[in-house]
């Protein structure tokens, strides 16, 4: 049952009845499930639970006890726990609650029957449930979908899980709308009541409502500290939190958006490490030192007061150099300004082998990119990738490959790709290693993901790198397709000089790509795989391109919008043929134009 109102068939997998088979075993053993006996949300589950290969005989899902007590959700939660378990005392029901991915931060449960159970099924703090290593349950379910999540008995994926149900509902950060956390219960299978879901639904608002209320202590503590730090001649300040900045007259003129980020991004370092000297997005240089703030009742921490000198500019004639000439990566293509700004930064700091951090969604080109850097600026030198979303298949053996590339004396180029996905498992060791190499000559390089707003720091491996850079996400640089399309056609075109038509040129300028560089690379394959003419036009293109939804599409909507788009397509964009074909009313056709945004031959042609 989930806020859709969708009741699940009560428990009662047909497994229950003797001599039938259950809905989940048939699709365990690869044979359809009949509609309707399974619930969509868990059929979707189940085929991301396979897609994962959790095994659904053992539980086993990593372990890190190392969470903050003193996180802004804990504060939140806690007297709303409180209360909420004091009602459930004598019922045999536990509470619980998670972080944003899905690893228990804490469990209440007064019934020593069931907490014997939770245990030996890993449902206790510091495990995870996400649905990639335990499979469908209410916990990793509710933040696959986003949404309350009700998981009967016989609807989790794992044999170990059969014997309880659950409900879980999120808590979002009431300024962001992100889940930075979960509430749920969990009973046995035959004491599961559904009011269950109107229990945690209730425990998730409860906590946003007061996380509201602590957000707005902290931003006056914030201000107080703000208000009464110390200023002085050529001294600014500003106060910084995720969700908050303040600063006065003269800092606001100095600082623009990207120095908001840098500020925010490097505040906690700043008051660990003391001052240090950073560029603003001006090019100017100032020396910033930050303090933290605590904040009131929690003991957790406010944000920071950022005390920025600008240092003076050097003489034009004298020290500054020429303006860089525009650095060409051999291979790569780009033209925008925030290309240019991160190749020309990257660059720079490759030359001076400052260990760098470089940020960027999945497929900017994050890896090409300092791949063609290394080339260009450290010839000669080799360069090895150690790829952190492997580090859990082998531990030992990853982190000895790690530990020789980055051997103390090596000038090597070293990357650490997707450091974001860097097991639990592996943090401890890997940031143990970079430490040791701390002073090692030559350039380490970890690539991630953009900065995960709702968690409450860096990795700590992340903390190495001193230098930062974001390579943006392909929607925000929509001057660079031009020049990306012919360099990826000639790379896939097999000799051939195909080129786009500025019909299909205009619809890929357009497009979101959330899967950036990657996605357009993949579609220009498509597109040489099912062009007929001399060039590629529009029709050509992938059918996911010729629609804008605004929603991300579940598999089932993206089979459907291929087929109506396909349908389109086939019969020259006329709606009642297309709709004929498909056999649906052609108010449905119109509906469904609406509801995917298709546009064929540029916006509304179609649509
Ligand atoms: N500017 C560019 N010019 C040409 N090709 C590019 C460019 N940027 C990315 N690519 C290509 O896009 C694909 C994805 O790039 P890459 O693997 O470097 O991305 P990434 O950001 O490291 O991805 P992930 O984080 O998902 O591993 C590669 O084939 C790469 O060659």
């Amino acid at each position: 049952m989930g806020r859709d109102g969708v009741v699940a068939d009560g428990g009662r997998g047909a497994g229950d009845e003797p001599g039938r088979r259950s809905a989940r075993e048939l699709f365990l053993e690869g044979e359809p499930v009949p509609a309707r006996v399974v619930r969509p949300p868990i059929l979707n589950s189940w085929q991301r639970s396979r897609l994962w290969g959790v095994d659904t005989d053992r539980i086993e899902t990593p372990y890190n006890p190392d969470l903050d007590p003193h996180s802004k959700l804990s504060a939140a939660a806690g007297p709303v726990l409180d209360r909420l378990a004091a009602t459930l005392a004598d019922s045999p029901m536990s509470l619980i609650l998670t972080d944003a991915k899905s690893r228990i931060r804490e469990r209440r449960v007064g019934n020593r029957d069931l907490s014997g159970h939770l245990d030996a099924i890993s449902l206790a703090p510091g495990f995870s449930y996400a649905e990639e290593f335990v499979g469908t349950n209410g916990i990793g379910t509710a933040i696959e979908d986003g949404r309350t999540a009700c998981v009967f008995g016989p609807e989790h994926f794992s044999e170990r899980l059969q014997r309880v149900s659950c409900a879980a509902a999120p808590i979002r950060n009431p300024t962001s709308g992100r889940i930075i956390g979960l509430v749920d219960l969990t009973s046995w299978r035959a004491t599961a009541s559904p009011l269950m879901v109107a229990l945690v639904e209730e425990a998730a608002a409860d906590i946003e409502g007061r996380l509201l209320d602590l957000a707005t202590l902290r931003e006056r503590a914030l201000l107080d500290a703000f208000v009464t730090g110390r200023r002085g001649p050529g001294r600014l300040l500003v106060a910084v939190a995720d969700d908050c900045f303040m600063a006065d007259a003269a800092a606001s003129e100095l600082l623009g958006p990207a120095d908001h980020r840098l500020l925010r991004e490097r505040a906690a370092g700043l008051a660990r490490g003391g001052a240090a000297d950073l560029q603003l997005q001006d090019g100017r240089s100032v020396l910033a030192r930050a303090r933290p703030v605590e904040a009131p009742g929690t003991g957790g921490n406010a944000g920071y007061v950022v005390e920025i000198q600008v240092l003076p500019a050097r003489a034009p004639e004298a020290t500054a150099p020429p303006a860089p000439p525009q650095v060409r990566l051999p291979g790569l293509a780009g033209r925008s300004p925030a290309w240019r700004s991160v190749v020309q930064r990257l660059t720079t700091l490759a030359a001076a082998g400052r260990w760098t951090l470089l940020r960027g969604e999945q497929g900017t080109g994050k890896l090409a990119l300092v791949r063609a850097v290394h080339r260009q600026q450290l010839t000669g030198r080799r360069l090895t990738v150690h790829d952190c979303a492997q580090a859990g298949r082998g531990t030992a053996a990853w982190l000895r490959g790690v530990a020789r590339a980055l051997d103390t004396d090596g000038a090597d180029t070293v990357v650490l790709r997707h450091l974001d996905a860097l097991p639990d498992t592996a943090v401890a060791a890997l940031d143990g290693l970079l430490r040791a190499a701390a002073d090692r000559p030559g350039w380490v390089v970890a690539l991630s993901a953009p900065r995960d707003p709702a968690a409450d720091a860096d990795p700590r491996p992340a903390r190495n790198f001193l230098s930062e850079a974001t390579l943006p996400p392909l929607r925000l640089r929509p001057d660079d397709v031009a020049p990306l399309v012919p360099v990826l056609l000639a790379r896939h075109a097999g000799g051939s000089d195909v080129q786009c038509s500025e019909q299909a040129l205009r619809t890929l300028a357009r497009a979101n790509w959330p899967g950036n560089v990657r996605q357009l690379e993949g579609s220009l394959r498509y597109a040489l795989a099912h062009h007929s003419g001399p060039w590629i036009e529009e029709t050509d293109l992938p059918p996911s391109l010729l629609s804008h939804a605004q929603h991300p599409l579940t598999a089932w909507e993206q089979t459907e919008r291929d087929m109506i788009v396909q349908a389109l397509l086939d019969n020259g964009g006329d709606k009642s043929k297309a709709a004929k074909a498909l056999g649906i009313s052609r108010a449905t056709m119109y509906r469904k134009i609406t509801g995917y945004q298709i546009s064929i031959g540029g916006p509304g042609s179609a649509g």
